[in-house]
């Protein structure tokens, strides 16, 4: 579990960023957590506090129980609890071609050879991108260079997988299999942290919600819950995922995901009649 204690951060003295942020990640029994809320409002200062490349300037930060230990061994041991995939994914690549960055982090750790080899080609495989194995990273596309970023956190099999904005620049289909990679990890045990704006596609992989405003916690709670206030969510300036507002004006159910929907056979009986 990751617990936030009193979190305080500020890059310049006096002008705060986070603000007393208390929460426990993954005590919910939540394998997909999402964090929202408008531009410039501290997701991804949370974020890089939460790996420790960032460290508090007020209240702590508790892993397993455990204060993040901020010595560079201790950071290395936190790297194999939580990893990160920045927004911008080109900024962790590290090597020109796609296994050597996927094995950079292993290669750091000191893990032997074919002990790197067996897990860049089982953890490239299951991201579906094994045959981009010996293909420069330079000309590959957004969407591949953002799974080849995945694959290089994975790899070291880190409890916990932060993506900070992951569909940013994917197209419909690059969207697509992002949701279906994230089912898929969280399948197999995987615990998420994810920032997006995009709402719809975080109601559909997230099931509990942290809302941030002005650096604090405003509101949280299982998606079935947490955006029932579209006032305070439009103050806050964030949109209702569509299915909830489908929900609300008219009266459906409240499907989990857009499949569930047009899977609805009594609601497709009602519509019949209506034709
Ligand atoms: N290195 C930095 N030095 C000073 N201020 C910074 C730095 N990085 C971010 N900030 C400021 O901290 C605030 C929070 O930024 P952050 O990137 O965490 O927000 P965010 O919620 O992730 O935004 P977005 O949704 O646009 O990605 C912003 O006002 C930003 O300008």
């Amino acid at each position: 579990m990751i617990e936030l204690k009193h979190l305080d951060f500020a890059y310049e003295k006096n002008h705060p960023i986070l603000k007393d942020i208390s929460a426990k990640f993954g005590e919910t029994g939540s394998n997909v957590v999402g964090v929202i809320g408008p531009n410039g409002t501290g997701k991804s200062t949370l974020f890089l506090n939460l790996v420790g490349m960032l460290k508090p300037t007020g209240g702590q930060i508790l892993v397993d129980d455990q204060p993040i230990n901020y010595s560079k061994k201790g950071l290395n041991q936190l790297r194999q609890k939580i990893g990160i995939v920045f927004q911008n994914s080109d900024q962790q690549i590290f090597y020109s071609i796609v296994k050597d960055d996927v094995a950079f982090a292993l290669h750091n750790l000191n893990v032997p050879e074919d002990e790197i080899k067996r897990r860049v080609n089982t953890i490239l495989r299951e991201l579906d991108i094994s045959e981009l194995k010996d293909r420069p990273i330079q000309y590959l596309s957004g969407g591949q260079k953002k799974r080849v970023a995945i694959a290089g956190i994975l790899v070291l099999n880190s409890e916990w997988l932060l993506l900070d904005e992951p569909t940013a620049g994917l197209d419909p289909d690059g969207k697509r299999r992002m949701v279906e990679l994230i089912k898929h990890l969280v399948s197999r045990g995987q615990k998420i942290i994810l920032s997006s704006h995009d709402i719809d596609f975080m109601y559909e992989v997230c099931d509990y919600f942290y809302i941030l405003r002005d650096g604090q916690f405003v509101k949280s709670g299982k998606k079935e819950t947490v955006f029932d206030d579209e006032k305070m969510l439009l103050e806050t300036k964030l949109d209702q995922p569509w299915l909830v507002k489908v929900h609300q004006k008219l009266h459906l159910p409240l499907y989990s995901n857009e499949e569930e929907l047009f899977a609805d056979k009594a609601l497709r009986a009602k519509l019949a009649k209506l034709e």
